[in-house]
């Protein structure tokens, strides 16, 4: 029987954890498998950057995307309109990847209409449905709907069987996030003049110790941002470190960022960077602080320490290794574990070991065979 996969993707880490499985996909080559790849486009300029440095051509693109859009008022367009193109293109499977608006609208719809749903980096679980917010929700909608689940980690699979998914649709597959950064890698060493982009902070500051720091979680809006702000100018009284920060576009954490460190000489802001120039960022940094899923799961293959600006983690993966702490969006926590890295080298070394806990790299390819053997 024909199949037809119908890949959705709305922002930026959907399409880093997604390219690695429509490449892969496709490369297949199958007669009796059609392919139709949908944006939602929930986040336009960051999605766009990956979908161009992997090559995919959405078929579908719904441009969903408002100035200051609202969760309910986002959910609402995005049900309805993938609803209308899933009318359309009638495919025999949806995949869903993450936490996203997109993906939870996306397998409802489909549950809607009767399509079964495919579900990749499932089972991850804070155990906090407002933390991280709200995409814990998300992810357990997405999981009482889909009959494949692909659980980056056996903790993943053990979280979706003690909600009673049956044992035999859950597959434990590494995360693609590892897929997409080994790729990624490979082209930053294949090619000097990638990693020839950040020759200007080498030069500024070569001897100092480069802090990479990214915040854009909805629960650090407000006060939480300024206490990252407040502790990133405690961490910048020292002389001996610069900080690099590619400013989400979000206007909740750009504005307090740029107001508050735009004429600092040892903080460089910048846009957010292309897929390849971040993880040539990332191996040139010394630590990271970050309050982002994907970070987390990525610096591990660097060997960087990583101090995760959240209260819960729903990857304690990382942590369990050693190669992650929570610190929370705390002053003194940010503070405290960023210097305890910078003056200890026995606790620097502890924590920068490069093992990754969450993918060898073939997630794609256990998740395709899934895919055409079922
Ligand atoms: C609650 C939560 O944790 N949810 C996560 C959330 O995503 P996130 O927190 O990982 O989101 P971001 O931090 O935006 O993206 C990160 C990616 O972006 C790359 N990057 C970064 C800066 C830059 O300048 N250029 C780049 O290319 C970076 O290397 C990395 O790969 O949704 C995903 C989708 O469902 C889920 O998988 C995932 O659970």
């Amino acid at each position: 029987m024909q199949k037809h996969f119908l890949i959705l993707l709305g922002t930026r880490p959907e399409a880093i954890k997604l390219f690695p499985v429509i490449n892969r996909l496709k490369s297949e080559n199958r007669k009796d498998v059609a392919i139709t790849v949908c944006a939602t486009a929930q986040h336009r300029q960051l999605l766009d950057q990956v979908l161009k440095l992997a090559e995919v051509i959405p078929d579908f693109d719904l441009d969903i995307m408002t100035s200051n859009q609202t969760l309910d008022h986002l959910t609402a367009r995005l049900l309805a309109q993938i609803g209308d193109m899933l009318e359309k293109v009638r495919p025999t499977r949806v995949i869903v990847q993450g936490d996203t608006a997109t993906a939870m609208t996306g397998a409802l719809s489909a549950y809607y209409h009767r399509i079964p749903v495919s579900h990749v980096e499932a089972g991850l679980r804070s155990g906090d449905i407002f933390a991280p917010w709200p995409e814990e929700v998300n992810r357990k909608i997405v999981g009482s709907i889909a009959d494949q689940h692909f659980a980056p980690t056996e903790r993943a699979a053990q979280a979706l069987r003690s909600e009673n998914i049956p044992t035999n649709r859950i597959h434990v597959t590494g995360n693609t996030v590892v897929d997409a950064l080994i790729l990624a890698k490979a082209r930053v060493e294949g090619d000097p003049t990638l990693s020839a982009r950040w020759n200007e902070i080498r030069q500024c500051h070569g001897n100092r110790r480069i802090i990479l720091v990214t915040c854009h979680r909805r629960e650090n809006f407000g006060g939480g941002v300024l206490n990252i702000v407040a502790a990133l100018e405690t961490i910048l009284a020292r002389e001996d470190v610069a900080v690099v920060l590619p400013v989400h576009p979000n206007p909740n954490v750009r504005d307090v960022f740029v107001s508050r460190f735009s004429n600092h000489p040892r903080v460089v802001l910048i846009s957010p960077q292309e897929y390849t120039d971040f993880v040539s960022l990332l191996s040139l940094s010394y630590l990271v602080l970050t309050d982002s899923g994907g970070v987390q799961e990525e610096a591990p293959t660097f060997g960087k320490p990583v101090l995760v600006m959240r209260d819960t983690t729903e990857r304690p993966e990382g942590i369990e290794a050693g190669t992650a702490r929570l610190v929370g969006a705390s002053h003194e926590r940010i503070v405290g574990e960023t210097f305890r890295l910078l003056d200890d080298d026995e606790i620097y070394a502890s924590m920068a070991r490069s093992h990754n806990p969450f993918g060898d790299g073939h997630a794609s390819e256990r998740i395709v065979k899934v895919l055409l053997d079922a």
